[in-house]
């Protein structure tokens, strides 16, 4: 299991990680996702010790990483596959690194059979496709057979075929009762391959629940209406009685209103009782992907405000 407490990371006036707590539990995906620049990198870097915490702390089964007693047998990582020497083959790549942890030799083969990699195990890695990059880099992760593993952007530039290998291979280290924390800015993706979300914006929490919590919370429903005249004098009646009654309407571009905060049956009885006649009223549920958009958004309109309130402090 990872533990984060109060976890913060700045770089000078920047703070990329701001009071994080959270836990990944073993046995799930759990998905890290935020948009770009949102402190998901450091993050991990902090939990691999990679970088040094400004305040609070990250363990890994209760140690920071750099205490933990064989770290190389415990946590594997993908951080950056294109951080890989193009001059070595793939499995002299491999067992530098096994040597190096002090792995025996036999995994190379194994972690390569893993990945698929077998084939063009002795060629340079200088000449793989984005796509065998980061199946080397998987298979490194992979080496020390570690119970916790993180894998920072793995479907990154990734064909589709690939992205079905990467998600399958993630479900599956999860449900051999690893720990499994997998980055991503694509909601869509997260939606499939994780069973568990945290959601970072600015390097703040803004969301830790599963999957499932998650659509059921945030992907709330609209309803979209439709008066005879478009955007003529009904609608802006059935617009200011909706208004009036608690919910919240927006004008779509073909003259109708999208309703959010009144239900079907509420909508139909204020058009009925202000005698406004209805073309359509038909209910519609918000995409994951725009709840997500929604959820961050506000963050990154902080983020731009912020950036420029400080050029203009500097
Ligand atoms: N070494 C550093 N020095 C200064 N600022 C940094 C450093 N590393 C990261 N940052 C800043 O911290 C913020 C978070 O960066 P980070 O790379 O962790 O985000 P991310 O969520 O991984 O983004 P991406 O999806 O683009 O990789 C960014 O604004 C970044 O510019």
């Amino acid at each position: 299991m990872i533990e984060a407490h109060g976890l913060t990371k700045r770089y000078g006036p920047k703070t990329a990680v701001d009071s994080l707590s959270f836990q990944v539990r073993p046995g799930v995906v759990t998905g890290f996702l935020g948009p770009n620049g949102s402190g998901k990198s450091t993050t991990m870097r902090m939990i691999l010790g990679l970088d040094t915490p400004t305040s609070g702390s990250v363990t890994i089964d209760g140690h920071p990483y750099r205490q933990l007693p064989n770290a190389a047998r415990k946590v594997g990582a993908l951080l950056d596959a294109r951080a890989v020497h193009g001059g070595r083959s793939a499995r002299n790549h491999l067992l530098c690194l096994s040597q190096l942890a002090g792995l025996p030799r036999e995994r190379v083969d194994e972690v390569l059979d893993i990945v698929g990699l077998h084939q063009v195990a002795d060629h340079r890695s200088k000449g793989f496709s984005l796509g065998m990059g980061q199946r080397l880099g998987i298979a490194a992760a992979l080496l020390g057979d570690p119970e916790v593993l993180l894998f920072d952007e793995p479907v990154n530039g990734l064909d589709p075929e690939g992205i079905h290998w990467v998600r399958t291979l993630m479900r599956r280290l999860a449900a051999e009762g690893r720990t499994v924390l997998v980055s991503s800015h694509l909601m869509s993706e997260m939606a499939i391959t994780a069973d568990h979300l945290i959601v970072i914006g600015q390097g703040r929490l803004l969301a830790d629940m599963s999957v499932r919590d998650f659509i059921d919370r945030h992907s709330a429903g609209y309803v979209r209406v439709r008066t005879p005249d478009g955007d003529g004098p009904q609608r802006d009646l059935l617009g200011r009685v909706l208004a009036e009654a608690g919910a919240w309407t927006e004008p779509e571009p073909d003259g109708a209103l999208k309703v959010t905060g009144a239900t079907l049956p509420q909508i139909s009885d204020l058009a009925h009782e202000h005698g406004v006649r209805l073309h359509e009223l038909s209910p519609h549920h918000a995409s994951l992907e725009e709840a997500y958009m929604r959820l961050t958004q506000d963050e990154v309109e902080y983020r731009s405000a912020h950036d420029h309130y400080d050029e203009n402090e500097a």
